[in-house]
């Protein structure tokens, strides 16, 4: 079988790091090239930490994507950065599996169109733990029968988007199922300002932001006398590489956006 040839862009990064060695260990995966705002022009293996890994840097996108042979582009950088990657892909015919968080509801529109028009698969991932999407999708299952939710996310403190990617795909999942609702006292008033943390669609999103922490979150459902809590930890980035593994052999497989790895395992 053809090994995929994959470009990481963001290698330097938490993510990223994991990312690179992921594709580097599987057996099917070929590292074909790097991007990285810095270090143009060199061999990954020259940096520090990546001894051994050897692969193209480029800091140019239109150079990497135009003198690279690759199939994927795995993003793992910031949201403005990710949506210029994966719409620069598509048009060079590469797919993107982004992990990329912070994108919004037009940057999908956008996403969903221009992979119709190229008939390229693309996957956003807002969270690429297996534990964590089962948390998703838990979730939703209990808000067939709790009305009243609060999701509380914590993640550490380098963290530039609130709430986070998972968070805002937990209520969209939930919203699905769940009529709008406005919670809490209907005469309630905050004293700070955020107090109450985001409002969606009634639900209210709270965003914790501590160092030591790593991806964290809580989707509390209440009802009278009883208290429902669903949570999930990933205490490193290696938990979400099986993940990861699994949207890049999906993503060659598919023509259409997939947002959301919910939409792909069983
Ligand atoms: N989907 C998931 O499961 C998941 C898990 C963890 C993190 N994330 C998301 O992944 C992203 C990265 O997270 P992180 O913790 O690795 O962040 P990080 O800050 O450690 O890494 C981001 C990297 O992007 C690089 N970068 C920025 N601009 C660039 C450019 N123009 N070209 C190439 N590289 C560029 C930076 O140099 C940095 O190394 C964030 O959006 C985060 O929310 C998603
Ligand atoms: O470290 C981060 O940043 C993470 N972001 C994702 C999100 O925004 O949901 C989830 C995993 C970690």
């Amino acid at each position: 079988m053809d090994k995929i040839k994959i470009i990481v862009a963001g290698p330097r990064g938490r993510m990223g790091l994991e990312a690179v060695k992921l594709v580097h260990n599987t057996e099917n995966f070929e590292l074909a090239a790097v991007l990285d705002r810095k270090n143009n022009g060199m061999n990954l293996s020259e940096i520090g930490g990546f001894e051994g890994i050897h692969a193209p840097v480029y800091s140019d996108l239109d150079e990497c994507f135009s003198s690279v042979d690759a199939q994927v582009l795995i993003d793992l950088t910031t949201p403005e950065v990710g949506m210029v990657h994966a719409e620069k892909a598509l048009e060079y015919g590469i797919r993107p599996v982004v992990g990329t968080t912070g994108f919004s509801k037009e940057d999908l529109e956008r996403l969903d169109s221009l992979t119709a028009e190229k008939e390229l698969g693309c996957i956003i991932a807002p969270n690429f733990a297996i534990g964590a999407i089962l948390m998703m999708k838990f979730s939703q299952m209990a808000a067939k029968y709790f009305e009243d939710i609060e999701v509380i996310e914590m993640h550490h403190d380098q963290k530039l988007d609130a709430p986070s990617g998972t968070a805002v795909k937990t209520a969209q999942l939930i919203s699905e199922v769940r009529e709008d609702k406005i919670q809490g006292h209907p005469s309630e008033k905050e004293t700070l300002p955020g107090a109450r943390g985001a409002d969606m669609n009634g639900m209210r999103i709270h965003s914790v932001r501590l160092p030591g922490l790593v991806a964290h979150q809580q989707v509390m459902f209440g009802m009278e006398g009883q208290l429902l809590t669903i949570r999930h930890d990933s205490f490193n980035r290696a938990s979400f590489m099986s993940g990861v593994k699994l949207a890049v052999e999906e993503v060659m497989k598919i023509d259409v956006l997939v947002y959301g790895l919910e939409n792909v395992i069983e």
